[in-house]
């Protein structure tokens, strides 16, 4: 699903005007009548007190025309009007009248009015600020937003929670509604998936206001989600007449004494994702923990006991991991540099891979062509800098991804994949998943499935979306608490089963 830009979002409403030969109040009025009929299933006509608040643009306009569809149905409304400017949008002007036709006035709230009492049972409707907020909401405003979150009642933001911009992050956090939940017209907004901003609403979903489907086909975004929909056709099938030959020999190299637990889970999740084989390249001492616990896993070994001192393979390997729990001690990164310089195996580089090359800038002229590198944001910073808000950082990042032709995955709640000038977010995953060796998980799936044959932008597409799906599944029986990595490994199976897993249908009754 694309995610587009206030200015995309402006275009389309005016492509979409002009093709449907409609007024732009007729999509103002199609997204108050999704949102009450959101709201009339979940209420059922509740006589809960509804605060609407509503600003003098388009967003305001539509809490406006929420309200005249709540009091026809009977609802318990308070209507005021966030009066912040004398400049009205002519769609909230028209609106305004059409309540006022009705007998509903709203109240007019500006610097000095006293701010309306609000129980904690009562409903908030937050229409003050839509995806036109282009400067910080003055104070008595704030104020406002304070009032509404000491409130403790439910807050349901229209299109996107007041106060944040679209584009940059808020300067303070007073300056942004606290959302419970949000409906967001035609598309989500980039800001639900960012840590700085994502937090200021709990939860939202997408209400189709009709805006042309040609248009928002055809129109590129700069960031996309990405779910089943768009994960499925990525999926390569397992061929009838195929042998492990055809899946494709994975290497991971890494592991140093004590971090060995890091090679065994990227090995075991490399296997699980559905490579045909795979061998580890550690040193001296993982050999025994490494035969013993998964014997499906080859071993070559390092002629060092402790660390990796020299990489040398004597296969041609089809995808290679390399970093997981591999140490920085000087040894290793001299053999890190040797490997870099011959290398063009495909490669996904991770954990102490990043930080050896964030140290020797120069090795990033030797990264083969698509090579994916999957930082945490700590490894992340190391590699390209300090950034000053999470816009900044994408920013960066494509940046980075052009210049060294690579994929970078950043980890987090919503992982996002970078590829040049696209960022594609991932939808799966849950807290459960800040665990130790998660990351490592992540690392062998993606090795394995570019040994399989998936291009690198679509292993790491596939295997980001299926690590978390793994991960969500294996909560189903752990909970968030108690998930360990062996447990997504284990849930891998699960998670591919689930692809083609076809939501129940409503049972239709037999005819007699
Ligand atoms: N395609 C869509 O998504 C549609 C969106 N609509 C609504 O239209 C909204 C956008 O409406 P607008 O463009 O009118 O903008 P808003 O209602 O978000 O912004 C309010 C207006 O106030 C001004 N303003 C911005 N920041 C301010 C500040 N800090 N203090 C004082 N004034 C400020 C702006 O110039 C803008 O005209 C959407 O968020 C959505 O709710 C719907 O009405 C119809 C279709
Ligand atoms: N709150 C969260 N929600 C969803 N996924 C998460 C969350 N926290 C962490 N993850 C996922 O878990 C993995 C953690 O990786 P990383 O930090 O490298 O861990 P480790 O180094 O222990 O292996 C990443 O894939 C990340 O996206
Ligand atoms: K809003």
């Amino acid at each position: 699903m694309k995610l587009f830009s206030a200015e995309q979002i402006y275009a389309a409403d005016k492509f979409t005007i002009q093709k449907q030969k409609i007024g732009s109040d007729e999509l103002m009025e199609r997204a108050a009548v999704q949102i009450f009929n959101w709201l009339h299933t979940r209420m059922q006509g509740a006589q809960v007190k509804i605060h609407l608040f509503c600003g003098i643009g388009n967003n305001g306009g539509d809490g406006i025309a929420l309200a005249r569809h709540l009091q026809e149905h009977g609802y318990n409304i308070a209507v005021y009007v966030v009066n912040y400017s004398k400049t009205r949008s002519k769609d909230f002007l028209i609106n305004l009248e059409r309540l006022k036709d009705r007998k509903i006035w709203p109240e007019f709230l500006d610097s000095d009015c006293e701010l309306p009492e609000i129980g904690k049972d009562d409903v908030i409707v937050d229409a003050i600020f839509g995806i036109g907020l282009n400067r910080n909401p003055e104070k008595w405003v704030v104020n406002l937003m304070k009032h509404l979150d000491v409130s403790q009642a439910f807050v349901l933001s229209v299109d996107i929670p007041s106060g944040l911009f679209m584009n940059k992050p808020p300067d303070n956090e007073d300056f942004v509604v606290k959302a419970n939940h949000t409906l967001s017209f035609q598309a989500p907004k980039l800001v639900f998936f960012l840590p700085q901003t994502g937090r200021f609403t709990d939860t939202w979903e997408v209400l189709d206001i009709g805006l042309d489907t040609e248009y928002l086909a055809t129109t590129k975004s700069e960031f996309e989600l990405i779910g089943k929909n768009e994960v499925l056709p990525l999926y390569l099938p397992r061929k009838k007449f195929s042998h492990k030959g055809t899946y494709g020999h994975s290497l991971l190299i890494g592991g140093s004494l004590g971090k060995m637990g890091a090679v065994h889970l990227s090995a075991k999740a490399c296997l699980y994702a559905g490579s045909g084989l795979v061998t580890a390249y550690v040193p001296q001492c993982g050999t025994l923990p490494l035969q013993t616990n998964i014997p499906e896993v080859m071993v070559a070994t390092d002629t060092n006991e402790t660390q990796i001192s020299k990489i040398e393979h004597h296969f041609e390997p089809s995808a290679i991991g390399i970093g997981i729990g591999m140490g920085t001690h000087d040894k290793t990164i001299k053999a890190f540099s040797g490997f870099m310089e011959n290398n063009k195996v495909p490669l996904v580089i991770d954990a102490d891979g990043l930080n050896i090359l964030s140290q020797n800038k120069e090795l990033l002229k030797k990264l083969p062509a698509q090579t994916i590198l999957t930082p945490h944001p700590k490894e992340l910073e190391r590699l390209i800098g300090k950034w000053k808000d999470d816009f900044e950082k994408l920013k960066k990042v494509k940046a980075f991804s052009k210049k060294w032709d690579c994929i970078i995955i950043i980890k987090g709640a919503h992982t996002i994949i970078v590829h040049e000038r696209m960022g594609y977010i991932n939808t799966t995953g849950n807290p459960g998943m800040a665990t130790a060796g998660s990351g490592d998980v992540l690392t062998g799936i993606i090795t394995g499935l570019i040994a399989q044959g998936y291009i690198p932008l679509h292993a790491a597409m596939f295997g980001v979306y299926l690590h978390g799906r793994a991960g969500d599944m294996a909560i189903e029986k752990t909970g968030y608490q108690s998930l360990t990595a062996t447990r997504i490994i284990e849930a891998i199976g699960k998670a591919y089963i689930d692809l083609f897993a076809v939501p129940e249908q409503p049972q239709v009754q037999e005819e007699k």
